[in-house]
C-alpha cells in the first residue's frame, strides 16, 4: 500500500485531500501542530466528511494516524513515504520545509530511488515552489543534487470549499465539504507514476491557477469583504445582497478580461460559465460559510500576487476596467473584524501610517492614480 504523509489536519487536509489519497488507495499519515487533534486522530483511526448538498452524503476516511509536527515520528514517516502533502496555510511553509528536509536527509541515505512527491495545496501562487525553496534552505548542495534528481515537486490547484463545521458536525473529526472539487496538478514535474482519480493531470498550471486564484477566490474575497461592510454573517447571506452580487461579477468579468489577455488559450464563453458555475457554488443554500473565514487574514489576501490585487494588475495590463477590483481591495482594507489579528495589524497601519502609505505597502501598487482611487473608496467605505 502506498503512503501519504498530509502536513494539516484542518478543513481542507480532512475534507479533501485526505479523503482524495485515502480514495486513491494510500495509508494517509495526518501531521499537525494541535496536539488534542493528533490525540483524537489516533484514537479513532478514521473520520467522516459529510458532503453537504440537497441530500447529505457522509464518507469514512479510514486507515489514518497521525503525528505531531515537531515528534521524531513525523520524520520517520516521511522516510518512507510516496507522497508528501500539505494544506496548512502558506505562512506555515517554512516550519514544515525545515521538517521536510530533515526526512529527506535520512531518505537519501535509506531508500535513495524510492519515487517521492510533494505538492502544497494551499491557496496561493505556486505554493509547491515556495515549499521547494524552504526545504532547500536546509540542505547542503550534495542533499539539494539529490533532490533535484529523486523528488519531484509539482504546482497545484486546490479548489473545494471546506467550511467551518459549526452546525454540521456531531463528531470531533467530522469534516464538511461542497460535493464540487477540481485538484490540478502540473505533470511534469513529477517523478514516477501518480494515480489520484478525481485529479487533473495539467502540462501547464498557470492557467489553471490563475482562474482559481482570481476568479473564485478574490470573487469570494470580495463577498465576504462586501458582506461584512453590510453585517452579513455567511456568504450566503452577501450573495443574496443584489449589489455585493452584481460587484462579484464585475470583479470576475474584470479579471476575466486580464485572463484572456494573459493566457490567450482561454476563451470567454468557457470563463464565463466558470464565474457563473462559481456563483452558484457560493449561493449554495445548503453550505453556511463565515465571511470571517473567507476573509480571514486580510494583509495576505490583499497582497501583490494574491486574489484580488493579481488580477487587478492583469486587468490593468489588458486595458481593462478595474473598478470592481479596486473597490474590493477598498473593501478588504475596510475590514476592521476585531477577532482576526491581520485585520487588527491592517488597522493600525492605515491609523498610524496613513491608507496611502500602507495601500503602497501592503498591495505593491505604486501608480499614483489607482493607489488614491482605492484610497478615496477605502475612506468611503471606513466612514459608512
Ligand atoms: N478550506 C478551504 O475551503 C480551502 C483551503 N485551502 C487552503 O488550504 C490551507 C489550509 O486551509 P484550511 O484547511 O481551511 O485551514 P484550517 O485552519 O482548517 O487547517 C489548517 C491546519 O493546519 C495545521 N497547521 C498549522 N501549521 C502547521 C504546521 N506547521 N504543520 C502542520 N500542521 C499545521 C492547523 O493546526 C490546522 O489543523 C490554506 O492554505 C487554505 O488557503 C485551499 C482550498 C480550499
Ligand atoms: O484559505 P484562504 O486563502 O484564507 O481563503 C479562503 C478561501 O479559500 C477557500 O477556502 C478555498 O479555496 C475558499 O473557500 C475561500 O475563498
Amino acid at each position: 500500500m502506498k503512503k501519504a504523509v498530509h502536513f494539516g489536519a484542518g478543513n481542507i487536509g480532512r475534507g479533501f485531500i485526505g479523503v482524495l489519497l485515502h480514495q486513491a488507495g494510500y495509508e494517509v499519515v495526518f501531521a499537525d501542530v494541535v496536539d488534542a487533534l493528533v490525540d483524537e486522530m489516533n484514537a479513532a483511526k478514521s473520520y467522516r466528511v459529510h458532503t453537504l448538498d440537497e441530500v447529505v452524503q457522509t464518507e469514512q476516511v479510514d486507515n489514518i494516524r497521525a503525528v505531531r509536527l515537531d515528534s521524531p515520528n513525523c520524520i520517520q514517516e516521511m522516510v518512507d513515504a510516496d507522497l508528501i502533502t500539505t494544506a496548512v496555510g502558506v505562512g506555515n511553509l517554512p516550519n514544515v520545509g525545515q521538517i521536510i528536509a530533515e526526512a529527506l536527509k535520512l531518505r537519501r541515505d535509506g531508500q535513495p530511488h524510492r519515487a517521492l512527491n510533494i505538492m502544497a495545496c494551499e491557496n496561493a501562487i505556486r505554493a509547491t515552489s515556495t515549499l521547494k525553496q524552504e526545504i532547500l534552505r536546509h540542505v547542503d548542495a550534495d542533499l539539494a543534487d539529490w533532490v533535484e534528481q529523486e523528488v519531484g515537486f509539482a504546482d497545484v490547484a486546490v479548489d473545494r470549499i471546506a467550511p467551518n463545521r459549526a452546525g454540521y458536525a456531531t463528531e470531533p473529526l467530522d469534516a464538511v465539504v461542497e460535493r464540487f472539487f477540481e485538484w490540478d496538478i502540473e505533470e511534469p514535474a513529477l517523478k514516477g507514476a501518480l494515480v489520484i482519480p478525481g485529479a487533473t493531470f495539467v502540462a501547464q498550471l498557470d492557467p489553471y491557477l490563475a482562474r482559481k486564484l482570481y476568479m473564485l477566490n478574490g470573487a469570494h474575497a470580495t463577498a465576504a469583504y462586501a458582506g461584512y461592510q453590510k453585517g452579513c454573517e455567511t456568504v450566503l447571506a452577501a450573495m443574496q445582497d443584489s449589489e455585493i452580487a452584481a460587484l462579484v461579477a464585475e470583479v470576475q468579468h474584470e479579471a476575466m478580461m486580464g485572463l484572456l489577455h494573459r493566457y490567450p488559450q482561454f476563451e470567454q464563453p468557457a470563463l464565463e460559465a466558470y464565474a457563473e458555475r462559481v456563483r452558484e457554488r457560493f449561493l449554495n443554500p445548503h453550505i453556511h460559510d463565515d465571511v470571517a473565514r473567507v476573509g480571514r487574514d486580510p494583509l495576505r489576501k490583499l497582497s501583490a500576487q494574491d486574489r484580488l490585487v493579481g488580477p487587478l494588475l492583469l486587468a490593468k495590463a489588458a486595458g481593462a476596467a478595474t473598478e470592481g477590483l479596486a473597490s474590493a481591495i477598498a473593501l478588504g482594507l475596510a475590514y476592521d473584524n476585531a477577532a482576526d489579528a491581520a485585520a487588527v495589524q491592517l488597522q493600525q497601519d492605515i491609523a498610524e501610517q496613513g491608507v496611502t502609505a500602507t495601500i503602497t505597502r501592503v498591495t505593491g501598487l505604486t501608480g499614483e492614480t489607482i493607489v488614491q482611487e482605492i484610497a478615496q473608496m477605502y475612506e468611503k467605505y471606513a466612514s459608512a
